[in-house]
């Protein structure tokens, strides 16, 4: 699992850890981290260009003492101080020690220092910036043309939310210390942040204080389901598929490719699109309704191509088994129905849906993904996926963390995509996946399918559905690599 961790949980362990070692030990195995990193960038450190973008705060310092490391191997390193009364002064002297330059941001050779480097090194704020960049670290930040790396993470975005209210720092990587902060999980600022890597420096931080968590291969492969000597279809699960209309049929096809991928052994399907169904996949079973006629399933998936057709919600949402809400069944569903439900809820909006649940503009969701899918999450008392370029999953429970999901691809923006998620999650469910675990396993395999099938061109969503099956075998694989 990777790990985030919010500033005041960073801050303290901090402390905690400072209190414990010498004085600026912390900041020099911060400093030993991101110097190796950068030498790695550079490839040859000897006779290379690096130019300090340093602010005013501990950033500035990791920047400056990492800038020396490089500066006794031969780099030539240029310092540019944004702040240059409050720049960190052993840092500073550590620098000049090792043959550096220090030039304050305003000097009119700086932004030519930034444009020659090869190498710019981002340490304007740290964990405790507020805001976007002020305009000179703006103006200079955009001179850069060697590669980028920030310190600890892109100066100017929200390390809590992965929120980017004003400029910000395009980093090519960032090399981050002790534990990884939300934002660098997050869009818009993930996309700030470039390749990741982070440093151990020593931080003790307890399970339970985790932000933010995102599955790797292992946990994916540690939780889906197997079938043992003893399963039958009905044991492995079976998950029911309330989709399409005379309008979408489509949806139900591919939220019946989703879920007989999904580790269910059976898929029922319930609705009007029961001849596309079979046409495309006979060994889904059909019937014509209403869903509480439709036979026993340990998962409900309702939604995808439903049009304004609410029938089929009141028997499912009645049912004690878990339910996922998707697409038009979103609109469809009452919000205090769904909170009195003994059983789970799961539901699955992209951004405008998210965005009409909770009475606010597309944009305002996309700017605040962490804040809108745990406000859902409450307001709903269910588990809540909110779909994007990075795929959020918060649990009802608010002081639990929150998932993001990073395998996805810009080619899963393609119509019908999300119907497949929907009935691979609900396939998870039936197969007895925790909501959470559904939500997060379904998104991971998803995105990765996308990625497998995609392969740098265009995709359908029936080749997502398609490459499920390779997706999986990924991940199993992998875990014995
Ligand atoms: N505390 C520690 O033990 C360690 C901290 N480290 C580094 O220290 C950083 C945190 O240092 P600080 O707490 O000094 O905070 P920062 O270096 O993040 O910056 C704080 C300073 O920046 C100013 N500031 C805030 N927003 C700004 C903006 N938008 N534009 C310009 N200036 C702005 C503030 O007035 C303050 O003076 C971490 O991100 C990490 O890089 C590392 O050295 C590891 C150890
Ligand atoms: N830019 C992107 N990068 C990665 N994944 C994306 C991006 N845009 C959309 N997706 C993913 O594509 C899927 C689209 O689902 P959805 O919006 O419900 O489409 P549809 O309703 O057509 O099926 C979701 O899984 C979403 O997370
Ligand atoms: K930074």
């Amino acid at each position: 699992m990777r790990l985030a961790h919010d500033v005041e949980t960073v801050r303290s362990a901090e402390r905690a850890l400072m209190a414990r070692l010498p004085e600026g030990a912390l900041m020099q195995r911060a400093a030993a981290g991101l110097a190796t990193a950068c030498a790695d960038l550079l490839g040859k450190v000897y006779g290379s260009r690096v130019t300090l973008l340093v602010g005013s705060g501990d950033n500035g310092g990791d920047a400056l003492y990492a800038g020396a490391r490089l500066a006794r191997r031969g780099a030539g390193v240029t310092a540019l101080l944004l702040s240059p009364d409050r720049a960190h002064a052993g840092g500073l002297a550590a620098l000049r020690a090792a043959g550096g330059t220090v030039l304050d941001a305003q000097d009119r050779n700086a932004t030519e220092r930034v444009g020659r480097a090869d190498l710019v090194v981002d340490g304007i704020v740290g964990i405790g910036g507020k805001g976007g960049l002020r305009p000179r670290a703006a103006e200079l930040a955009d001179a850069a043309r060697g590669t980028v790396v920030a310190v600890d993470l892109p100066s100017g975005v929200d390390a809590d939310t992965g929120e980017v209210r004003g400029a910000a720092v395009r980093a090519d990587a960032t090399v981050t210390f002790g534990t990884y902060k939300p934002g660098l999980l997050i869009d818009p600022a993930r996309e700030y942040a470039g390749a990741l890597r982070l440093v151990d420096i020593g931080l003790e931080l307890a399970p339970a204080e985790t932000g933010l968590e995102a599955l790797q291969y292992a946990d994916v492969a540690a939780l889906l389901p197997r079938p043992t000597g003893e399963s039958d279809k009905y044991r492995r699960g079976v998950v029911g598929i309330v989709a399409g209309s005379a309008r979408y049929p489509g949806a139900a096809v591919l939220a019946v490719a989703g879920a007989l991928h999904g580790g269910a052994g059976a898929v029922r399907y319930v609705g009007p699109a029961a001849d596309a169904v079979l046409a495309r996949f006979p060994e889904a079973l059909v019937s014509a309704g209403p869903p509480a006629k439709a036979g026993r399933v340990q998962s409900w998936v309702i939604g995808p191509g439903l049009g304004d057709d609410p029938s089929g919600l009141h028997d499912v949402l009645a049912s004690d088994v878990p339910v996922l809400i998707d697409a038009d069944g979103l609109r469809l569903a009452d919000p205090a129905t769904v909170r009195d439900r003994a059983a789970p809820t799961v539901l699955t909006p992209h951004a405008g849906e998210a965005a009409a649940l909770l009475g606010v503009t597309r944009e305002q969701v996309e700017t605040e993904r962490l804040a809108s899918v745990r406000e859902l999450a409450a307001r709903y008392d269910a588990t809540v996926l909110l779909k994007g370029s990075t795929t959020l999953i918060s649990p009802p429970d608010e002081t639990r963390p929150a998932r993001v999901n990073p395998t996805g691809s810009p080619w899963l923006a393609t119509a019908g995509s999300g119907d497949v998620l929907s009935g691979l999650t609900g396939s998870l469910l039936a197969a007895g996946l925790a909501p959470l675990d559904a939500a997060s396993v379904g998104a991971h395999l998803h995105g990765l399918a996308a990625r497998h099938a995609a392969d740098g061109a265009p995709i359908s969503a029936q080749d997502v559905a398609g490459a499920l099956r390779s997706a999986w075998q990924d991940v199993t694989e992998n875990l014995f690599a």
